[in-house]
């Protein structure tokens, strides 16, 4: 049988997990006994499951640096950043572990006539969820949470990249055998579980989200998929500079910016043009890849070698195309695959970089003339989930903020960050389908019913 390997970022040689590649059978079982389970879980009721939420939500609080420390080996993830995510987890499963006492329905009046109508919100069955390597423990959670809260058993196929952390926090949840199972494997192990699951929730990059969005809705299944952004970041000549300077260096070289809600572009408008190129290129020189097991590090190792060879590549063809390094540029002096965080100029037009993810330490610096412009700009991409919009005016702010094509926008902040009881998603191509996280979620995970009740004696 094959393996699943995860490799520590930082120390390629260092070997975090292996464990057995599921394939189509493994899987099948592994739904066929999820559809088993999901009777006894409903069964509990909503104060069974809400319980049950709340110790998974106990347990991970109580492992917290354990799961911390696998993180930094397993996904590279700086340990502060690691910290913030960990505590992140266990609040997600506490707000869903209230979930199951939420509303399940509504009442009406029926359009004429006497009696009763009703919707009820019922579980489909089972979750088939893929999630990524980036917020290995975050991003599970909040498609599981919120699954099982209304009902529902769940598969998870997590990323081969992040299989220890998957595979951990299942155990830590506790939950009935076949409630939450955990199947490591790579694309057959996803493709078996799109075939035979009930509801699919999909985050991940662009090209294999189309992919399963195709193959969920040819069954007719709901889905839902999270992909990639290419998220611009505006900066007005009245924004306080030094302030704009560090939120993007935050968002840029955070998690060596392989968040989904990373900055790539940054458009500086007008006057805001100069004295951005220097302080943001300051800033990201204080934020210098280094190991994420130090407390101070913002920007760690990317994912992997072909990752880090995607990077510099991109770098080398926007140089040779006339483009200019006001930061960073080349890999980091040290073993692992380290980018130093890099801010791009001139950066030549129809260049990939203006036009895809690259899911690194990276942006490119964009001038534009006024505001208009600068949101022609930011909105001449389909990977359109998070922006921000740096400025002393909250009008002109709310104003921009009202025109960009994107998801999730925040003002004088960075880009990335999100919270977990609001709807998360992007807009055109970055996302498709329901929104996740807060109420959005398990209107997701659950099918509405109509019933008509006519009193007895009516015909
Ligand atoms: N919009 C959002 O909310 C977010 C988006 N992302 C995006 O995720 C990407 C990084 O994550 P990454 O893990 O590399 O993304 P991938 O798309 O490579 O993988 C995501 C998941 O899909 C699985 N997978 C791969 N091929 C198939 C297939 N043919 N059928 C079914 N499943 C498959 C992967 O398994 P395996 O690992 O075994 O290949 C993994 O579990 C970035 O593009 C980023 O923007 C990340 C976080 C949030
Ligand atoms: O910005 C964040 O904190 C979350 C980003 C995210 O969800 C992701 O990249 O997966």
């Amino acid at each position: 049988m094959s393996t699943i390997d995860s490799y520590n970022p930082a120390d390629p040689d260092d070997l975090v997990a292996s464990v057995p590649a599921a394939g189509t059978a493994e899987v099948a079982a592994a739904i066929a006994g999820a559809r088993e389970a999901q009777r006894g879980w409903w069964a509990l009721g909503a104060a069974g499951r809400s319980l049950a939420l709340g110790r998974a939500a106990a347990a991970i609080e109580a492992a917290a640096e354990e799961l911390v420390a696998l993180a930094v080996r397993e996904v590279g993830k700086p340990v502060a950043e690691a910290r913030g995510e960990v505590a992140r987890t266990a609040a997600i499963w506490r707000y869903y572990a209230q979930a199951p006492f939420a509303p399940a329905g509504e009442v009406h009046e029926p359009a004429a006539g006497p009696g009763l109508l009703l919707t009820r919100r019922r579980p489909y069955g089972v979750a088939g969820l893929i999630t990524p390597w980036n917020f290995p423990l975050a991003i599970p959670t909040w498609k599981a949470a919120p699954a099982l809260a209304v009902g529902n058993a769940v598969v998870l196929k997590p990323s081969s990249e992040a299989v220890a952390c998957a595979l951990r926090l299942a155990e830590l949840a506790g939950l009935p055998e076949g409630v939450l199972t955990v199947v490591p494997g790579g694309a057959e192990a996803g493709t078996a579980l799109i075939d035979g699951a009930d509801v699919v929730s999909f985050t991940g990059s662009t090209g294999v989200g189309r992919s399963v969005v195709a193959g969920a809705s040819g069954r007719g299944i709901p889905v839902q998929a999270e992909m990639g952004g290419l998220n611009a970041a505006l900066v007005l000549p009245d924004a306080d500079i030094a302030q704009a300077a560090a939120h993007l260096a935050n968002a840029i070289a955070g998690y060596a910016g392989q968040k989904c809600t990373a900055t790539s572009r940054v458009i500086a408008v007008g006057d805001a043009y100069e004295p951005l190129a220097e302080a943001l290129a300051k800033a990201l020189g204080q934020t210098p890849a280094a190991d994420p097991a130090a407390p101070a590090t913002v920007c760690g190792p990317v994912i992997g070698g072909p990752a880090l060879e995607r990077l510099t590549g991109a770098i080398d063809t926007a140089r040779a195309g006339g483009a200019t390094v006001l930061a960073g540029g080349a890999r980091a002096d040290r073993a692992g695959w380290f980018l130093e965080p890099t801010l791009l100029e001139n950066v030549p037009a129809g260049h990939p970089l203006l036009t895809e993810e690259f899911f690194g330490p990276l942006a490119v610096l964009l001038p534009a003339a006024d505001l208009d412009a600068a949101l022609a700009l930011a909105n001449d991409t389909r990977h359109s989930l998070s922006a921000s919009v740096h400025s002393r005016s909250l009008d002109v702010a709310l104003a921009a903020a009202d025109r960009l094509d994107a998801g999730m926008i925040r003002i004088n902040a960075p880009s990335s960050g999100v919270d977990f009881h609001l709807p998360f998603g992007g807009a055109k191509g970055a996302s498709y389908g329901a929104r996740e996280q807060g109420r959005a979620a398990l209107d997701f995970y659950t099918a509405a019913r109509t019933v008509s009740v006519l009193p007895a004696g009516e015909c």
